[in-house]
């Protein structure tokens, strides 16, 4: 990986807004069809008519599109954005739609309600999602509000006990630095407490 894949790109931050909120809607639309296709028991030749619309509309929407992913984009407004990221991509159905909240005192924070879509065993989260979003939102704490570049070095989870789907919350926040090294622990949890505990090695790359 190099810097050279953050791509500058100098379209307006009211433009990416506006791009925001027309593709937001659909993102959601999505994820919901993704949602229905998991729990729906409507019968067969439904399914089939439903499966033929759903074919249509992606061929609409691959009449004009990128060649490769989204990437991510920067402008001099140090506006950044990445719609295809899989935990917060405003384009990707795929990631649950996570908010990060940074309070004063360092602590980043997240809540968000995983649903049918994020299942591993009968009625918890999987263990892949839960770290998946936990490395998210350490990433982001160790970048300190985007002021640097960090990667995953290391990453290690314990889980306590199954998570269950529904409304969780993250938090994360460093607990010590050494050179480009930034050490951060975090937590996911349900409404009785710590579901799983993470902590995770940050490296600022050797090329940022
Ligand atoms: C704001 C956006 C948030 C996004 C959050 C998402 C986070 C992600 O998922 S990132 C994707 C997953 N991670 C990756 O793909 C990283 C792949 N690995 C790499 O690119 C490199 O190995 C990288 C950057 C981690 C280290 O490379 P480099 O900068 O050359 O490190 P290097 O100079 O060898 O080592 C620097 C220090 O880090 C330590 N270190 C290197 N790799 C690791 C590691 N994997 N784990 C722990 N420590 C490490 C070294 O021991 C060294 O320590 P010291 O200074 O004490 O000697």
């Amino acid at each position: 990986m190099s810097i050279g894949e953050f791509v500058h790109d100098e379209t307006p931050s009211s433009e990416i807004d506006r791009l925001e909120a027309l593709y937001r809607p659909l993102a959601d639309a999505v994820r919901d069809l993704v949602d229905a296709t998991i729990r729906t028991t409507v019968d067969d030749a439904t399914i089939r008519r439903t499966q033929a619309d759903v074919e249509a509309l992606v061929a609409r929407l691959r009449a004009r599109q990128l060649d490769g992913p989204a990437g991510v984009r920067f402008n001099s407004e140090a506006r950044a954005w990445n719609w295809g990221n899989a935990v917060v991509g405003q384009r990707n159905a795929l990631a649950p739609p996570l908010h990060l909240v940074r309070d004063p005192g360092g602590l980043l924070h997240a809540d968000v309600v995983l649903g049918a879509a994020y299942e591993g065993p009968p009625g918890l989260v999987h263990g892949g999602v839960a770290a998946l979003l936990l490395d998210h939102l350490m990433g982001e704490t160790a970048s300190a509000g985007h002021s640097r570049v960090t990667l995953t070095g290391t990453l290690t989870m314990r889980y306590r006990r199954g998570t269950p789907l529904g409304p969780l919350r993250l938090e994360g926040r460093i607990d010590r630095e050494d050179g480009r090294k930034v050490y951060v622990v975090a937590t996911l949890a349900d409404a009785e407490g710590v579901t799983v505990e993470a902590d995770g090695v940050f490296i600022v790359p050797r090329w940022a």
